[in-house]
């Protein structure tokens, strides 16, 4: 049995990715975790006026003398104020953001200045430089910059900077995902689960993977183990179809894996069987004339964990137009030994930790694809090369979910 290489589906994967589902304009609130469809310019510079960086005096440096001479307040800019002007020998009160003055080229802070009656003594020309104390115009943004790119994860900074520069409302793409559990043995957490059945956990694990990469709109699907129903069940998708599918469990090469099989007669199977550990039954093809993207993650819940953060989530990242689709990873020396090399690339689940000053990368000692207590005990994911060996010390490309979710 030949194994496709992770580098080379993933590859694969990306070469077909195209954007997906619809550009929704959002008020900022509502747009935080999404994804910019297009480029924000600025509508206003930002800021508008050189301003004041303190509360303080606005003046001409030229004006200042050896720290003894007063000059007269002939002009105050509360902060939201016109700038005005300052007349030459005058002194200027400003606080902080307020503009400054047509005339004056220097801030000083009025810690440093002694105050009269209308009149205020700043300290000596020597130690003060031209412009100190003012932040110039179009420092943050400029009239029709681009200052978001598109693609981009909209932060709250993002969010923050779009309301500075005037922009009440963001382009996002949203993606309708249909979540898929297959499998006789599941039923929902919350029912009692009676003998042979176990709790799905796949089903609320993507569900909530697809929600941390800013993909909200799930709707959540369950398919027995039975090739009709899931046919019935695929072709009643198809009739209003979302714009992705991501399903778990169904596509290994068992009597009653139905999915893969479902998915070959209402569509095309694209590729099946990755050297990757977990995750080697990892199919992905297109259902229906559309061509529906169509993820097929093995069962195993771990393995769910691995193939959507290394797979899928790059091959979306793509279609969203987001660069890199994969973090760069840390490089970090193992605290274990592998001894028996693997002909799948292993993605470990490890837990970065600090010794003698140093990081290192533990691995939890159960690697089973089949549990999940594992993956939360981790922060990250290791990746041990294809025939690989590692000796305590060896650096491993370390991939924190952190920078995998970000
Ligand atoms: N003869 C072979 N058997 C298996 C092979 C193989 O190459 N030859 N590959 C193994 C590997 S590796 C994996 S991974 C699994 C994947 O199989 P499937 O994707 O078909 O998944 P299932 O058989 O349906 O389930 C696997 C496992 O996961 C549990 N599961 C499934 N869905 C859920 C869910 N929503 N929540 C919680 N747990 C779920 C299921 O009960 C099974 O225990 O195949 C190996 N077998
Ligand atoms: O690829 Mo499977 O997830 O190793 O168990």
């Amino acid at each position: 049995m030949t194994l496709m290489p992770v580098d080379e589906a993933r590859q694969r994967l990306l070469a077909t990715a195209r954007p997906l589902g619809r550009v929704v304009e959002e008020p900022l609130e509502r747009a935080l975790g999404g994804w910019l469809a297009a480029p924000v310019a600025a509508r206003v510079t930002v800021p508008p006026h050189d301003n004041s960086a303190v509360d303080g005096i606005a003046v001409r440096r030229a004006d200042l003398g050896d720290g003894t001479v007063s000059l007269p307040i002939t002009l105050r800019v509360p902060a939201g104020d016109p700038p005005g002007e300052l007349a030459p020998g005058g002194a200027a009160r400003i606080f902080t953001g307020a503009p400054v003055p047509a005339g004056a080229d220097t801030v000083l802070m009025q810690e440093d200045c002694v105050f009269g009656d209308g009149t205020v003594t700043p300290p000596a020309a020597d130690g003060v430089r031209t412009g100190q104390n003012i932040r110039p115009a179009g420092q943050d943004s400029r009239q029709g910059e681009v200052v978001l790119a598109a693609g981009e994860r909209i932060t709250p900074m993002a969010i923050g900077l779009a309301a500075s520069v005037g922009v009440a409302t963001l382009p996002v793409r949203r993606l309708r995902v249909t979540v898929i559990s297959s499998g006789d043995e599941l039923v929902p957490p919350g029912t009692p689960a009676g003998p042979g059945k176990i709790y799905n956990s796949n089903g609320p694990l993507m569900s909530t993977l697809l929600a941390q990469s800013g993909f909200t709109e799930v709707a959540a699907l369950w398919l027995p183990d039975d090739r009709a129903r899931t046919r019935e069940q695929l072709d009643a998708l198809l009739a209003d179809p979302p714009d992705l599918v991501l399903a778990s469990g169904g596509v290994s090469v068992g009597e009653e894996d139905h999915l893969r099989a479902a998915l070959e007669e209402r569509g095309e199977l694209d590729f099946w069987r990755l050297a990757i550990k977990p995750g080697k039954p990892f199919t992905f093809g297109r259902l229906g004339d559309a061509g529906l993207p169509f993820f097929g993650l093995p069962g195993n819940p771990s393995a769910v964990v691995v193939c959507y953060l290394t797979l899928v989530l790059p091959y979306l990242r793509r279609c969203l137009g987001a660069e890199p689709v994969l973090p760069v990873p840390q490089r970090l020396p193992a605290d274990f030994t592998v001894t028996r090399p693997g002909p799948r690339q292993e993605y470990l689940r490890v837990r970065r930790v600090e010794r003698d000053g140093q990081a290192w990368l533990q691995r939890h000692p159960n690697q089973s694809s089949g549990m999940l207590s594992s993956a939360v005990w981790a922060d990250g994911l290791a990746v041990v090369p294809v025939d690989a060996t590692v000796a305590a010390g060896d650096p491993l490309d370390y991939y924190p979910f952190a920078d995998l979710l970000a």
